[in-house]
């Protein structure tokens, strides 16, 4: 059911009528507030309204539809790698990519009181899917079945409302403060560098010709012919004209798993000739490109 548990309702309808009544400065985010992505919405843009959505999904049709003017969505984990059905749902969405966010990530494992006010031991932790792979290691060591939720904070939220000390949250800090729970163990992440790649969308693409050329990267997925060294060719098209690609990915569209569709991010935007050149030729070995967008960089790689 696409409902946020009761505990988070009254907070997700007031940031919602704040963000109904001035909507291009409202920027949607999956999760109950407290969740990961609504801090990195307030870190990037703290004059901005945010607007909980229940799912990724969610928050890319909002913008879609003009509930939001923009939406802040996690894409890939440092520890535990892309955060599922992104490279799916970002060229379905059809908005562009306009801005990147890291965020560090934190999580802590957090619980109501038992009789006496002891915590555990616990049976369950519920969390999004990419928090409970972040913290593997640590509920795999405490024997703590992980439970997927639709996100942090709603997890949270969701253990609020049950009400039973066996059963714990993996969420920020903050989350334990907004529905009642009490912080059992801080940063119990796995990895203590654990960063999120986030990136904000929005109905129109940045004019790659208002972002500093040092500092321009492009975003965009391409299929290539199912033919020998297809893959080989089209990476060319970047070698052969000094195009730097920052990464790749290589997903499957559809059941015949002849088509593979790639992701790529580079350096530069188009309206760089080097960059025109290499896009050009790619034309030539793939049966489709598409260009997700152009932004400054958040970070400089390597
Ligand atoms: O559930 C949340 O808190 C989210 O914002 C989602 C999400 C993700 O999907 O990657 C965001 C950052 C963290 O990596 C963990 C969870």
């Amino acid at each position: 059911m696409r409902k946020f548990p009761q505990p988070a309702l009254a907070m997700v309808d007031s940031m919602r009528a704040a963000a109904a009544l001035e909507p291009e400065r409202a920027i949607s985010f999956g999760g109950a507030p407290g969740s990961n992505s609504h801090q990195s919405t307030m870190q990037f843009a703290p004059e901005a309204l945010p607007l909980p959505c229940y799912n990724f999904e969610d928050a890319l049709d909002a913008v879609k539809t003009g509930f939001a003017g923009a939406a802040m969505i996690p894409i890939e984990n440092s520890q535990h790698g892309r955060v599922a059905d992104i490279h799916f749902l970002l060229p379905e969405s059809g908005l562009a990519i306009v801005a990147e966010h890291f965020m560090a990530i934190t999580h802590a494992l957090m619980a109501l009181p038992g009789a006496g006010g002891t915590f555990g031991p616990f049976d369950a932790a519920y969390s999004h899917p990419q928090a409970l792979g972040q913290s593997r290691e640590y509920l795999l060591a405490r024997g703590i079945v992980p439970m997927a939720h639709a996100d942090t904070a709603g997890a949270a939220a969701y253990v609020a409302a049950r009400g039973e000390p066996n059963i714990a949250a993996l969420a920020p800090p903050m989350a334990a403060e907004l529905y009642g729970l009490t912080i059992v163990e801080n940063a119990v992440e796995d990895a203590h560098d654990n960063t999120t790649r986030f990136v904000l969308l929005a109905q129109e693409p940045r004019d790659p010709a208002a972002i500093d050329p040092a500092q321009a990267m492009t975003t965009f997925v391409f299929e290539v012919k199912n033919q020998p060294a297809a893959l080989y060719k089209a990476l060319g098209c970047f070698a052969t004209n000094g195009v730097n690609m920052t990464k790749l990915e290589s997903y499957q569209k559809g059941a015949s798993f002849a088509a593979t569709m790639f992701y790529a991010d580079i350096e530069g935007a188009p309206g760089n000739p080097a960059v025109d050149r290499a896009f050009e030729e790619l034309e030539f070995h793939c049966n489709t490109v598409r260009l997700l967008g152009s932004y400054q960089r958040a970070r400089k790689r390597g």
